[in-house]
């Protein structure tokens, strides 16, 4: 598979898929055809028997994901072209809680926004010594409710939840590990072979129990999938709005965003 993508790469070593998002230019921020891709190459490692476990990581030392790319969001007030005419993030999630085997996020750099919702998604998080989190949202007229609020609710609690969304402040690893949004916390040169680590002994797991119990965890869980289309439905309006143009734009200007006019409580 590998050469048959432009924003990620994908290999197989051993029982493990590993998936990096390569813009590092971008941060790793996703456009459409990332999204494309990230799903091609998880539909490839279900497929694949070898494949026991999926590892989510980014290119280079500063980035895990940063979400959406707004500089093209400023640009085009979309996030670009794709072979399907979708921007299917909305499925990519389904995927990586429908996979039925482990999916590790390799925290390498900052994950924030829907970079942070899909390390979030992932089975379990290992983190570099220097990954940061966070959401970036409601600073950047954008929101990834249903999965990217609910779900994180379950995983840090509601008070954290909702700091974390509200005041988009980036914590660094340790405060990570503290609220337990990450599973270990390793040096920046441990990270990939610490993943590549729990990979394997996952993969001496009877893949069938591994396969119930995701399934199991997942069917606690999965209503929010209605939460996550409505938020999608709402979040195609909303980032094509005056108010949503407003934060982007001001984000590709290095301004801080106008809000002010806005301000309309119902
Ligand atoms: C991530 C940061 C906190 C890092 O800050 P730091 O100070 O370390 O680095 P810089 O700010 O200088 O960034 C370095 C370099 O990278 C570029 N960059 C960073 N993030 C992005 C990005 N998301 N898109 C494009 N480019 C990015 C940055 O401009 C710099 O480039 P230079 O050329 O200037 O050197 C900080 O960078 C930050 O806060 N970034 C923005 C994070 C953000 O707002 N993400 C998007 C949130 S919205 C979203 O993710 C989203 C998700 C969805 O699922 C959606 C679904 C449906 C519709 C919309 C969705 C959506 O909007």
């Amino acid at each position: 598979m590998t050469g048959t993508y432009e924003d990620i790469t994908y290999e197989v070593e051993g029982p493990a898929a590993i998936i990096t998002i390569n813009r590092p230019e971008r941060y790793n921020a996703f456009r459409g055809r990332t999204v494309e891709e990230l799903i091609k190459a998880f539909r490839a490692a279900w497929a694949d028997r070898q494949v026991q476990a999926v590892i989510l990581t980014g290119a280079g030392e500063k980035a895990f994901c940063t979400g959406g790319d707004v500089k093209q969001r400023a640009e085009t007030g979309d996030y670009g072209p794709t072979e399907s005419g979708m921007f299917e993030i909305g499925y990519l999630h389904k995927l990586i809680r429908d996979i039925p085997k482990p999916v590790i996020a390799a925290v390498n750099g900052v994950a924030v926004g829907g970079g942070h919702v899909l390390h979030v998604l992932c089975d379990v998080s290992i983190a570099s010594e220097t990954a940061r989190f966070g959401q970036a949202g409601p600073k950047v007229g954008s929101f990834d409710a249903g999965f990217g609020t609910a779900y994180l609710a379950r995983v840090v609690g509601e008070k954290k939840a909702r700091e974390i969304w509200f005041w988009c402040r980036i914590y660094d690893a340790a405060e990570a590990e503290r609220m337990g949004l990450v599973n270990a916390v390793v040096p920046p040169g441990e990270l990939l072979k610490t993943a590549k680590a729990w990979a394997e002994e996952v993969a001496e797991k009877s893949p069938t129990a591994i396969r119930f119990c995701k399934q199991s965890f997942n069917a606690d869980t999965d209503h929010q999938a209605g939460l996550s289309n409505l938020a999608m439905s709402a979040l195609d309006l909303f980032t094509a709005s005056p108010e949503g143009l407003e934060g982007a734009n001001a984000f590709a200007e290095k301004r801080t965003p106008d809000f002010n006019r806005h301000v309309n409580w119902h």
